[in-house]
């Protein structure tokens, strides 16, 4: 019987001197309720609380472990990397060695700039997509997230829909006036807001595959018009890869489904667990970029030399071992057929969508295309399965707007144990 005492205790403190006891929201469990975890360590796929807990972990910190928490070749590399210093802020040749390393592994990116997060990274493209075309507005969809930059936060998923804000305050309208929002897998929509903004659009900035309101892949004749689009309106078209590279495929969504990006955004996958984002694109678009060109971006830790050797250590095995891309394929296809054999079983509705190593239940009996049909899924049955699993030893996104994501580091006999505990906590939510 799994206790939460210590977790309980460092919640209540740390309440007093973080807003909501969390540096992130989603981790609060306010959509779920009851106490956040508080993890000490994890290795592989099994994470272990301050209460000595242990779970099969579904969330990989977001992403980036795809091959496990502390996967031994990354723990070596860092260790050694701190003895020569943790930051210079100056160049260092790991820099432009995993940058080669990227541009060699991402189709359309001949060049990349490294910075802090995924917001800054998306953030980032933005302006260069304007500084290039000289435009001011750009598209986004209802329930993709982006970061948390100003103008990212109008109809924003992740986070800001689990609480219920999806349009945060402190925008100004001024900021939010250039940000335009069509519907996702709605090709109509983005007809129309081009027309009616006709001249005046920098950008499209897509999920390619949707995960912040739950895994929700591309129609493929939506994803293919939005190019034809961006590229018959002198748009740039950017995919935000923050959770889809290097993890769909060696060269992330733009391989994955077979479509060119002009800009591409990436996050924590490219630290291997560290904080980095990134973004890249082709030579004359980056060329707009400071100190070449005139758009001024910066960083004092981009780069950082611990960052580099976690991330260049992890992207450099996904390039050299292809196969662990259909291994995580295989898995995540074993999950969802034994979650759908269960489902069916239990009389529960539910969709499941997956793609690569991505995967979300709702528990709705529409199919999940869009924010709309994602948010039939936000109801009082997600906290239960969520708290059923949990104390299965299973570790899900606190959230019905978060997309699983599997690790390599996983085994059948854990997919197993998954199933097993769905089963059970299916039992529990009729
Ligand atoms: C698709 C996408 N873009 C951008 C971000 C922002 O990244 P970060 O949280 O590192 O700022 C996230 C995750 O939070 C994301 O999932
Ligand atoms: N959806 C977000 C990242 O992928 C959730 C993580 C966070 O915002 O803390």
């Amino acid at each position: 019987m799994y206790q939460y005492k210590r977790s309980s205790e460092l919640f209540d403190v740390s309440k007093k001197y973080i807003p909501g006891g969390v540096n992130s929201p989603v981790r609060a469990f306010n959509s779920v309720g009851g106490t956040p975890i508080f993890f000490e360590k994890a290795k592989g796929s099994v994470m272990i609380d301050v209460d000595g807990n242990e779970y099969i972990d579904y969330i990989g910190s977001w992403g980036p472990m795809i091959l496990g928490h502390a996967h031994q070749p990354i723990i070596d590399a860092v260790k050694k990397a701190v003895d020569n210093s943790t930051s210079f802020g100056a160049p260092t040749e790991l820099e432009y060695t995993i940058a080669e390393l990227i541009c060699k592994m991402a189709p359309n990116v001949d060049m990349v700039r490294m910075v802090n997060s995924g917001t800054e990274a998306c953030m980032s493209a933005i302006r260069v997509a304007r500084g290039y075309t000289g435009k001011d507005k750009f598209i986004k969809f209802v329930g993709c997230y982006h970061g948390h930059s100003d103008s990212f936060l109008i109809k924003a998923g992740s986070g800001a829909s689990t609480f219920g804000e999806p349009n945060s305050p402190g925008v100004t309208a001024g900021t939010a006036k250039d940000t335009l929002t069509a519907e996702y897998n709605n090709l109509e929509s983005v007809k129309k807001l081009i027309s009616e903004n006709l001249g005046e659009i920098a950008a499209i900035i897509i999920e390619p595959v949707a995960g912040n309101m739950g895994c929700v892949p591309p129609d493929m004749d939506f994803i293919k018009g939005v190019r034809s689009l961006c590229t018959e309106h002198n748009i740039l078209l950017i995919f935000d890869e923050v959770m889809t590279g290097f993890r769909l495929a060696r060269g992330g969504a733009q391989e994955f489904l077979g479509i060119d990006a002009d800009l591409v955004t990436y996050g924590k996958v490219i630290g291997g667990g560290m904080p980095v984002g990134a973004y890249g694109g082709r030579k004359e678009i980056m060329d707009v970029v400071s100190p070449v060109g005139p758009v001024y971006q910066a960083g004092t830790l981009s780069g950082n030399p611990i960052a580099m050797t976690a991330g260049y250590t992890l992207l450099k095995e996904l390039n050299e071992n292809p196969s662990i891309y259909q291994e995580l394929s295989d898995k995540t296809e074993y999950l969802r057929k034994g979650l759908i054999q269960v489902f069916d079983e239990s009389g529960v509705n539910y969709k499941i969508n997956s793609m690569g190593s991505m995967i979300s239940i709702f528990f709705t009996d529409v199919d999940v295309i869009d924010f709309e049909t994602s948010a039939t899924a936000n109801n009082e049955k997600f906290p239960i399965f969520f708290h059923q699993m949990l104390k299965r030893g299973i570790y899900l996104p606190p959230s019905s707007f978060e997309s699983y994501f599997l690790s390599n580091s996983l085994s059948y006999e854990q997919l197993d144990k998954t199933i097993q505990a769905c089963k059970e906590s299916l039992a529990e939510i009729k």
